[in-house]
């Protein structure tokens, strides 16, 4: 009597019972593909021998410890230095991939996965070489790993703040290249120097603290942060244009976003302190480097120090590597032996889990649920989805699906209740039927919207004790007509409305008709007169034709008048069942749906 339950990631259709997981099967069969790319000779590339275990791609040196983690579950692909088009040929046999910032993950990866793609594993902070809308499209769940290297990035920043104001890489060069420039290289103190940190998060914030214990007087902008975590260690939060009209120093910690694009150009240089210098270790996008390059050689900027870069590696003659006042690294923020193991476990678990169907708390493109409210959920997650199933089945006609509410009875507050996951999965119940697309926790709301379909929500709120977090869900669609009459309700919209008893879904309403039926196996509701012996027929018809009967229940308006009975059947009836069913002079309606 295990319910079976939706799954979170899945494709469709689902497969998994009784767990939120989608492991799918793999064909157990050696892939060979022919590549097209000059590369490796333009020879084929043999992708790997499969089983049922998941396989997950490894396209950037990730640490061992996690590569270790990823063994455990699936078949582990380690392939650095693909092409664009060798990781477009590979990822339609991969269940997973795990990039870190030198691998462009762009529509074309998701497109050519053919939906087996299930999630992308961003192993560090940065998703912006991962296309989100595309991913989120495909139904891909996107997770990072948001915490391990920020020590790392904090510390290069510091790194490279003290070594571009004492000159440590230019006069290195100097040393090496057989000089002694004592004078040429003299640099400036970092104590009492104002520094501004622009983006105040994780690492931001790792680095105001770093610089508070050199000395400088830390600033900060960051128009999402809380002034009172600054206050904490010190630092005043300020508007964008205070920060860089008072820095000395300037310090780029915010993410690479539309609205950060190039956020230091030529009319931001011109407001700065002459003299700055400045640090990115965030993106090179942040910057406008051309701008840059314009700003060092009107002296505006003296220094810079730069992990990041536009184009990564950047360009042999870019005149901003080159310049003589630019110390440059090739993107070794995260780059410590601590932070890659760190990040490599962070992100090899966050994948298995999400390849086990469990939702990530790291997740960038889905709601993140915790654990414990999640499995407080998993039967109306799968109510949810088997109202949708049903309610949908029942339309016949009408302007389309187009309209669907959702209500949700519930004792506990309204702020105590996340119904992110349950819209998802009705969206999954009545979208999936009727399409061939799929539909899973991550695209739900994209894939409603662009269909058209308009989910609203409401409260009932109701007394009591609170201790289960709802009592009932009804969903109703509008302006549609019903190929059973009796799912239509007092207002004019197909009703169905689902409890969950003893942790299995129940279907306890159909339009104004009370029912009382497990949603396991599939259902055929039938209105008849209500008399004597009804159940009996039925009964009698579906036994005949080896169908097993799980459940049945009759609700009645009153009695001798109508009744919808609600049967659950384990085998779907053949169309000769049906039709026996439809003869009994009473049935005066009747409709199988499948769930
Ligand atoms: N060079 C490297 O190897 C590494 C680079 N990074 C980069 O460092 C950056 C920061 O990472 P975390 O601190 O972990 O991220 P985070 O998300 O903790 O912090 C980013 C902060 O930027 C703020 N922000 C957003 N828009 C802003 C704007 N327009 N102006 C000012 N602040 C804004 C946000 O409110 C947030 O507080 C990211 O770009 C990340 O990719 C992170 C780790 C290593
Ligand atoms: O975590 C980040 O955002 C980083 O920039 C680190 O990049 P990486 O993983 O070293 O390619």
């Amino acid at each position: 009597m295990a319910a079976s339950s939706a799954s979170l990631l899945s494709t469709k259709p689902s497969i998994s019972q009784a767990s939120l997981s989608w492991r799918r099967q793999l064909p157990p069969v050696f892939a060979t593909i022919s590549l097209p790319s000059r590369r490796r000779g333009g020879g084929k590339l043999v992708v790997y021998a499969m089983d049922a275990k998941p396989t997950v791609l490894v396209a950037e040196k990730l640490g061992e410890a996690g590569v270790n983690l990823l063994k455990d579950f699936a078949n582990v692909d380690c392939s650095y230095n693909l092409t664009p088009e060798e990781l477009c040929t590979k990822i339609s046999l991969c269940d997973a991939l795990i990039v870190r910032s030198g691998t462009k993950v762009t529509r074309e990866v998701f497109e050519s996965s053919g939906g087996r793609l299930k999630v992308v594993g961003r192993a560090g902070v940065g998703i912006d070489n991962v296309d989100l809308a595309a991913a989120t499209e495909h139904g891909c769940l996107v997770v990072n790993a948001p915490t391990a290297n920020t020590v790392a990035a904090a510390e290069h920043g510091i790194a490279l703040l003290a070594a571009m104001a004492r000159n440590v890489a230019q006069a290195d060069a100097s040393v090496k290249a057989g000089k002694w420039q004592r004078n040429k290289y003299v640099g400036v103190s970092l104590v009492g120097k104002t520094l501004a940190v622009m983006g105040f998060g994780k690492v931001g914030s790792e680095v105001a603290r770093r610089a508070k214990g050199l000395g400088m007087h830390v600033i900060a902008h960051d128009p999402y942060a809380p002034a009172d975590r600054a206050r904490a260690i010190g630092v005043e939060l300020v508007s964008f244009d205070e920060a860089i009209a008072t820095a000395d120093f300037i310090s780029l910690h915010m993410p690479l976003t539309p609205s950060t694009n190039k956020i230091l150009n030529d009319e931001n240089f011109a407001k700065m302190k002459k003299g700055v210098r400045i640090v990115n270790v965030a993106r090179g996008g942040v910057i406008d480097e051309d701008a840059l390059v314009k700003a060092l050689d009107a002296g505006i900027v003296a220094q810079a120090a730069l992990d990041v870069f536009t184009e990564e590696p950047p360009a042999k003659d870019s005149k901003l590597v080159q310049h003589e006042n630019v110390t440059v690294t090739p993107h070794l923020g995260a780059s410590t032996m601590e932070a890659q193991e760190g990040v490599a476990i962070e992100i090899a678990e966050a994948v298995v889990g999400a390849l086990k169907g469990e939702l990530a708390a790291t997740a960038v493109n889905a709601p993140m649920v915790p654990a414990e409210v999640l499995s407080e959920l998993k039967p109306f997650v799968d109510l949810a989805e088997k109202l949708g199933r049903l309610a949908v089945q029942l339309v016949t006609g009408g302007s389309g699906v187009k309209t669907v509410k959702v209500s949700y009875a519930s004792a506990r507050a309204p702020d105590d209740l996340d119904t992110r996951l349950l819209r998802a999965m009705i969206t999954k119940g009545i979208i999936e039927p009727i399409s061939s697309v799929f539909v899973n926790l991550v695209n739900a709301d994209f894939t409603a919207k662009q269909r058209g379909l308009r989910i609203t929500e409401e409260r009932i709120l109701l007394d009591g004790s609170p201790e289960s977090p709802l009592e009932f869900i009804q969903v109703q669609i509008a302006n549609v007509e019903s190929k059973f009459a009796s799912a239509i309700s007092e207002t004019g919209e197909i009703k169905v409305e689902g409890r969950v008893k003893d942790g299995i879904p129940h279907l306890t309403k159909v339009g104004s008709f009370e029912v009382d039926v497990s949603l396991e196996g599939s259902i055929i509701l039938c209105r008849q007169v209500d008399q004597p012996g009804m159940i009996g027929k039925v009964g009698s018809i579906l036994g005949e034709e080896n169908v097993n009967v799980s459940f049945m229940s009759v609700g009645r308006v009153a009695p001798r008048k109508h009744a919808v009975m609600a049967i659950g059947v384990d085998e779907q009836p053949s169309k000769q069942t049906l039709k026996r069913i439809g003869e009994i002079p009473a049935v005066e309606e009747f409709v199988y749906l499948k769930l």
